[in-house]
C-alpha cells in the first residue's frame, strides 16, 4: 500500500486497538497487577541492597546478614512467580488479540465487492493479514509490557532516587532532557522509515506470490533469470529501507546509552566523594546507583520500544484501513422477496454499465434481454462484447450505472444478495478448484450434501470414473487449483459441483481451450446433464450448444445486435456467420 495514501496519526492509532483488547479487560487487569508487583519488588531490591551493605557488611552482624538474605530470597521468589504470570498473560493477550484481528479482517475482506480487489493487489492484502498482524502480536504480546514495565520502573526509580539522595538526583534529572532530546528527534525518523519498511516488505510478498502463481508461464518463457533479478530488486529495496531504519534505531540506542551511562559515571564520582567525606553511607550510594541504572535502562528501553510502537502504529493503520473498507454491494435493509411465479426468470432493462476501473469504457450499452424460466439462451459475440459482464451483473458483483437487472421480478439491488446468489450456479471458463480433496470441491456449493449425493453428482458429470482412479478416490488431494488434474477432468469436477448445487439458474461460460475429442465428448455429456430442464445462460463456444439453445443472442460492443436460432442467424446476421465459421467451425457458415 502506498505510504503516502494513509494518514500518519502516530501512536494515537494504537488506541484503535482497544475494542479488540477490551473483551479481555480482566486479563489486562491481572497482567497489570503482575507487572506492578514485579516492578515494585525490583525497586524494593534496591532497599535490600542498601540494608545488606549498611547493616550487614558494615555493622559486621552475621545474623543481620542472614536475615536480610532470607527476606531477599523471599522477595526474589515472589518476583519470579509474578514474572511468570505477567509473561504468560501478556503473551496470551498478544496472541488472542491478534487472532481476533486476523479474523475480523478476513470477515471484512470476504464480504467486500470484487472490484475492491481490482484496486488493491491481493498480495498486499495478504501481507496485512499476516505480516502486520504478526507485528501487532509481538507488540501487544511483549514490547508493550516491556514498555509499561520500564515506564513504571522509570517513575518508581526516579521517586526512589529522590528519597535516597536529593543532591545526586538533581544530576540525574539534569541528564534527562539531554537524553530525551535525541530520542524525540531520532524517533520521528525511525517512525517514517518503519512504515516505508513495512510497505516494501509487502511489495516483496506480493511479487513472490504472483510469480509462484504464474510459475509455469515464467518457466515456459525461460524468464527465471529475469524474475530473479526483478525479485532481487524488490528485496534489495526492502533491505535498503530496513537498513536505514536500523541505522537510525542503532544511532538512537547508542546515543541514549552513551548519555545515560555518562550521567551515571559522573554521579558515582560525585557520590564517591560524599562517601569519602562521610556525608553518605556506602549502602545509600549502592542503592542510588541501583536506582539510577534502573532509571537509565528504563529510558533506554522506552526509547527503543518507541520505535517498535511506531511500527505497530503503522501496522494498525493499515489493518484499520482494511477493517473500515465498506462493500459497495449489500442487501437493502428490507429486501423484496423473489417472485417464484414470475414468468421472466431474468430481465435486463436498458442496462448500461462500465467497470469501476474503466469509467470511459462502456461494457454494456442500454442492453435488454428477457430470459424465461426453463429457457436456454446462448450468448455469442466477439471478444470483449460484454458476455461475461452479463454474468457478473447477474451475480451482483457489480451494479449497473443505468437501467436494472431483475431476477424473478425483483431488481437485484432490492433483493437479498445471498438469496439471489444461492439460486445461481456459475461455471466459469477456467475451472476453479480449492486445494483440498474431491469431496470438498464437489460439495462446495452444498456443504450438507451426503456422500451418496456427491457421488451421484459426480456420476452425472461423468467424473466418477476418473475420480475412482485417483490415488485416494474421492479423498484425493487435488493440489492448488487442481494442478493434479487434466483440463477436462477439472471441468467435469466443477460441473459436478454445479449439479450438486442444483441451481435454478445456470450461468455457464464454456471453455474455449480445446480438449481432445474424447474429453470433449465427456464434458459435453456432463453439460447436457447439468443444463437439462434448467434456466441457462451460456456463453457458447461449441456448435452443439448453439444448436441446442432455444435462442441465441449476438452481442457486439455491449449491445444485442441480433437474435434467433442458429439457422435463422446464419441467414440474417453477417457477424454471426463469421463467428460461426471461426468459433464453431461450422462449414455451413
Ligand atoms: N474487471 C474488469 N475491469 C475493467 N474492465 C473489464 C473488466 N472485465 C472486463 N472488462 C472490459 O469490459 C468489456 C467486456 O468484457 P467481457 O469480459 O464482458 O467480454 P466478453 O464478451 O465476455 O469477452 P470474452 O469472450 O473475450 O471473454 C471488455 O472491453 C473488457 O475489457
Amino acid at each position: 500500500m502506498d505510504a503516502a495514501r494513509t494518514p500518519r496519526t502516530g501512536l494515537t492509532s494504537l488506541v484503535a486497538l482497544w475494542p479488540f483488547i477490551q473483551p479481555y479487560r480482566r486479563i489486562v487487569a491481572f497482567a497489570l497487577c503482575a507487572l506492578l508487583t514485579t516492578s515494585g519488588l525490583t525497586l524494593a531490591l534496591g532497599q535490600g541492597v542498601r540494608i545488606l551493605i549498611d547493616e550487614g557488611f558494615i555493622s559486621g552482624s552475621l545474623t543481620q546478614l542472614n536475615h536480610t538474605l532470607l527476606v531477599l530470597l523471599g522477595v526474589i521468589a515472589v518476583m519470579a512467580l509474578a514474572t511468570f504470570a505477567r509473561f504468560y498473560w501478556v503473551s496470551w493477550l498478544g496472541e488472542r488479540v491478534t487472532a481476533d484481528i486476523r479474523q475480523a479482517v478476513f470477515d471484512r475482506i470476504i464480504t467486500l465487492h470484487p472490484s475492491y480487489f481490482e484496486e488493491n493487489r491481493s498480495g498486499e492484502i495478504m501481507s496485512r493479514l499476516t505480516t502486520d498482524t504478526t507485528l501487532l502480536q509481538s507488540i501487544i504480546g511483549s514490547s508493550l509490557s516491556f514498555a509499561l514495565r520500564s515506564l513504571v520502573m522509570l517513575v518508581g526509580g526516579l521517586v526512589m532516587l529522590l528519597i535516597t539522595n536529593l543532591k545526586l538526583s538533581l544530576v540525574v534529572f539534569g541528564a534527562v532532557p539531554l537524553v530525551l532530546l535525541p530520542i524525540l528527534l531520532l524517533g520521528r525518523r525511525v517512525r517514517r522509515l518503519s512504515r516505508d519498511s513495512q510497505d516494501r516488505i509487502a511489495d516483496v510478498g506480493s511479487y513472490a506470490g504472483e510469480i509462484i502463481q504464474q510459475i509455469k508461464t515464467v518457466q515456459s518463457y525461460v524468464r527465471q533469470g529475469f524474475e530473479q533479478l526483478a525479485f532481487q530488486h524488490e528485496v534489495e529495496r526492502a533491505f535498503g529501507v530496513a537498513r536505514q531504519r536500523i541505522r537510525q534505531r542503532s544511532l538512537l540506542l547508542a546515543t541514549v546509552i552513551f548519555l545515560a551511562f555518562t550521567a551515571i559515571g559522573v554521579m558515582v564520582w560525585m557520590g564517591g566523594r560524599d562517601v569519602i567525606n562521610g556525608t553518605l553511607s556506602g549502602g545509600e550510594l549502592a542503592a542510588f546507583v541501583f536506582y539510577a541504572i534502573i532509571v537509565a535502562s528504563g529510558v533506554a528501553t522506552v526509547s527503543e520500544i518507541m520505535g517498535e510502537l511506531q511500527r505497530a502504529a503503522g501496522a494498525t493503520e493499515r489493518l484499520l484501513e482494511l477493517l473500515s473498507a465498506e462493500s459497495s454491494i449489500f442487501s437493502p435493509a428490507e429486501p423484496q422477496s423473489l417472485d417464484t411465479s414470475a414468468p421472466a426468470f431474468v430481465r435486463f432493462n436498458a442496462v448500461t454499465f462500465h467497470y469501476p476501473s474503466r469509467p470511459n469504457h462502456t461494457a454494456l450499452n442500454a442492453f435488454n434481454l428477457v430470459v424465461k424460466r426453463g429457457e436456454t439462451v446462448a450468448l455469442v459475440g466477439p471478444s470483449g462484447a460484454g458476455k461475461s459482464t452479463l454474468f457478473e451483473l447477474l451475480l451482483r458483483f457489480y451494479d449497473p450505472q443505468a437501467g436494472s437487472v431483475e431476477m424473478l421480478g425483483v431488481d437485484a439491488r432490492q433483493a437479498d444478495v445471498h438469496q439471489l446468489r444461492s439460486r445461481i450456479a456459475w461455471v466459469p471458463q477456467q475451472p476453479t478448484l480449492f486445494s483440498n480433496d474431491v469431496w470438498y470441491n464437489i460439495r462446495y456449493g452444498r456443504p450438507d450434501a451426503t456422500d451418496d449425493e456427491v457421488i451421484a453428482a459426480a456420476k452425472a458429470a461423468f467424473a466418477d470414473d476418473f475420480i475412482q482412479q485417483l490415488p485416494d478416490g474421492y479423498s484425493s488431494y487435488l493440489g492448488e487449483n487442481g494442478v493434479r488434474l487434466s483440463g477436462g477432468q477439472k471441468q467435469r469436477l466443477v460441473i459436478a459441483r454445479a449439479i450438486l448445487h442444483d441451481p435454478e439458474l445456470l450461468l455457464l461460460d464454456e471453455a474455449t481451450s480445446a480438449l481432445d475429442a474424447e474429453s470433449e465428448f465427456q464434458v459435453q455429456k456432463a453439460l447436457d446433464n447439468l443444463t437439462r430442464e434448467r434456466t441457462t445462460l451460456v456463453i457458447a463456444h461449441r456448435l452443439a450448444t448453439v444448436r441446442n439453445a432455444d435462442r441465441i443472442i449476438v452481442l457486439q460492443d455491449g449491445q444485442a445486435i441480433a437474435e434467433g436460432t442458429h439457422d435463422q442467424l446464419l441467414q440474417d446476421s453477417a457477424l454471426y456467420q463469421r463467428l460461426a465459421a471461426l468459433q464453431f467451425n461450422d462449414v455451413a457458415a
